[in-house]
């Protein structure tokens, strides 16, 4: 397996991988990137796309090629000022590639050294366009036919090098469903050398899944992803052909089915109940009984410590002895990682498309990825030695195993792949879309009446809600639908990326572009649904929603795996909130409903509420 650190210094060399030759109908044969370990050439030249006879580069010279269209510019590797030529090289439309060998410092100031290039490029790109204006016109005749015969969505004004990436404000999503507004269901935009087109329709994103779902199969995989998803062998990022079949395979067959996801409803109760068993304490001993609790840190603490005990159980290293938290020390160790890892996960993170960031590491970020990477993988080998032990003891029956056991079992070599995937996938959806749900219920307290009567009713009040109670909670079921409606946890999908060219809304979309599906977007479609930015769970009542898109978990081959697994642990864990305790908001104050950035929506403001227990359910909790 690459160690981290030789997949940094790869990512850093080989910039921007190739699009797979994966044609719709005949996908990738061979060996995906994704697969491990991928083997290292000796050496790897900077320099992709060289094309003319100027001198390789020498350990004090390091070469590079730009390549210069009209409405794109990528650079492969870092230069210093040596020689400058332009070489027309045949390419059509007047593509230039722009030679430039330059003599290497390490004593300058990174960031000083990155915004020279920047603007030396800047310069360099307005030169050529002078001299392929001035160049006549036909040098250009080729590229004017190229374009005439193929019809890009339309795309907002551009800026040299950057293309839209100065577009890019958080939240992402509403940026570009503010672009869409003006620009159309379909538009593109340059993320500095990557196109990507924007979807924001229903009926586009039912084209984009249905008859090119082959063709958007694929993930771009952007270098930070690249060292975080262990050089894309993950689930969420390999790219689609066999590899990425039977990652997908074992997990839905194996780990998230209907019936595997029933065995861990035990586990998931059991959380649950021992969270609401520490909140119940809080109260008590709080004054008025009603305890302030932060609500993110809790409901975080809950999605990982029921994570780690499917994936490991790793209840017995639990200390009761911290009544305030609901994490195992295994928990607490990954959520320091995750804490780590994720601010630099989303679909608009300059450091992926500005390679100038990344060969002079300007934010530090590549040292952060390394970091945070190695000990996840020392902490993820520490849960597989475990269970392996545990295994090798005969302590592991049937139905109970958990996830690491059973691929074990598998004989699968790379639990890990699976085991970081989940966890990651699990936390930072569940626990954010039950936030946002109970931020809604505080700023709706009419529609949490209306839950708790429909739980008394259906459960009663002299015990907890179980699983098997969630199929006749249909107004809990609106609840979710709803807020997953207005805050889907992932809000432009994960990006895809075309394997070939194929058309969207009439549109050529090339080979290699990303797509973002702007689901934030399609969920607030006016023309779909009435008020579409006000809490109704009434409008999936009695089915009446029935024939309008949602797609929360996506659509197509790369949906969710996880739907059923998380809809069930949403449910309860919302429900049994519902049913014990009453809220408020803190001091009476609206809740502030405003939205985060990254790769998922986060609430800016951490919800907090005051939670009182139930007196109908006094004898209940005092039972846990
Ligand atoms: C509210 C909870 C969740 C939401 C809203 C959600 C949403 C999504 C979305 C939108 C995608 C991308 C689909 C696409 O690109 O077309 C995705 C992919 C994925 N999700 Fe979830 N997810 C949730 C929970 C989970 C859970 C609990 C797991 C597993 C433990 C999970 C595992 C995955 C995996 C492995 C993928 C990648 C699938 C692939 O690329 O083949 N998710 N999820």
């Amino acid at each position: 397996m690459l160690s981290c650190r030789d997949l940094a210094a790869r990512v850093a060399r080989e910039e921007d991988a190739p699009v797979p030759d994966n044609a719709p109908g005949q996908t990738n044969t061979s060996t995906p990137r994704t697969s491990r370990p991928l083997p290292l050439p000796d050496k790897i030249s900077p320099v992709r796309s060289y094309t003319t006879d100027h001198p390789p580069h020498s350990s004090n010279v390091i070469h590079c090629v730009c390549t210069i269209s009209n409405d794109n510019l990528s650079l492969q590797a870092p230069f210093w000022w040596i020689h400058l030529d332009a070489i027309d090289d045949g390419a059509p439309g007047g593509d230039h590639q722009i030679a430039a060998s330059l003599p290497c410092s390490t004593a300058m100031d990174k960031a000083y050294v990155a915004i020279l290039t920047f603007v030396f490029l800047l310069v360099l790109r307005y030169l050529v366009g002078r001299r392929v204006g001035a160049g006549g016109k036909g040098g250009n005749n080729g590229k004017q036919g190229k374009q005439a015969a193929t019809r890009l969505p339309p795309s907002p004004p551009s800026v040299p090098f950057l293309g839209h990436l100065h577009l890019a404000k958080t939240p992402f999503h509403a940026t570009l469903a503010r672009l869409a507004a003006a620009h159309g269901p379909v538009f593109s935009m340059l993320m500095g050398s990557r196109r990507a087109v924007v979807v924001s329709s229903p009926e586009l994103a039912k084209e984009c899944f249905t008859e090119n779902d082959v063709v958007f199969a694929n993930r771009p995989l952007f270098p930070s992803q690249r060292i975080l998803s262990f050089d894309g062998a993950s689930l969420s990022m390999a790219s689609y052909g066999p590899y990425w079949r039977n990652l997908r395979r074992v997990a839905a067959v194996q780990l998230l089915s209907a019936h595997r996801v029933a065995c861990m409803s035990p586990v998931i109760s059991g959380e649950v109940r021992a969270m609401v068993r520490r909140m119940n304490r809080a109260a008590a001993a709080a004054d008025g009984g009603a305890a302030r609790v932060q609500m993110k840190r809790r409901l975080f603490e809950l999605s990982l410590s029921v994570l780690m005990e499917t994936i490991a159980q790793t209840k017995t290293s639990r200390t009761e002895a911290n009544a305030d938290s609901d994490m195992s020390p295994e928990a607490h160790e990954f959520k320091q990682i995750v804490d780590d890892v994720v601010p630099h996960l989303g679909t608009a993170n300059l450091w992926d498309y500005l390679p100038v960031l990344r060969w002079f590491d300007v934010f530090g970020v590549m040292k952060k990825l390394v970091d945070a990477v190695n000990r996840r993988e020392v902490f993820l080998r520490r849960l597989i030695d475990a269970e392996r032990l545990r295994e090798n003891g005969g302590g592991n029956d049937g139905e109970k195993k958990s996830v690491i056991a059973v691929l074990l079992s598998l004989q699968k070599s790379e639990p890990e792949v699976y085991t970081d995937t989940m966890i990651m996938s699990l936390c930072a959806t569940t626990s954010t879309t039950t936030e946002w749900a109970m931020a809604l219920l505080l700023n709706n307290p009419e529609v949490l009446k209306k839950a708790q009567a429909e739980i008394d009713t259906a459960v009663g009040t002299s015990r907890l809600i179980t699983p098997d109670d969630l199929p006749r909670l249909t107004y809990l079921h609106c609840i979710i639908s709803e807020t997953l409606r207005l805050y889907p946890a992932a809000p432009l999908l994960l990006p895809h990326e075309s394997a070939a060219d194929c058309k969207v809304g009439g549109y050529d979309v090339p080979r290699g572009t990303i797509l973002l599906v702007n689901v934030y977007a399609i969920h607030r479609d006016p023309a779909v649904w009435e008020d579409p930015g006000e809490f109704r769970p009434e409008r999936f009542e009695g089915g009446k929603a029935e024939g309008r898109l949602l797609m929360p978990f996506g659509m197509g081959r790369r949906k969710c795996p996880g739907e059923t697994l998380a809809l069930r642990t949403i449910g309860l864990v919302l429900g049994t909130l519902i049913q014990c305790f009453d809220w408020d908001r803190v001091d009476g104050v609206e809740v502030d409903m405003t939205e985060g950035g990254g790769l998922t929506i986060p609430m800016t403001v951490p919800l907090e509420a005051m939670c009182r227990p139930r007196a109908a359910l006094r004898g209940v909790l005092q039972g846990l």
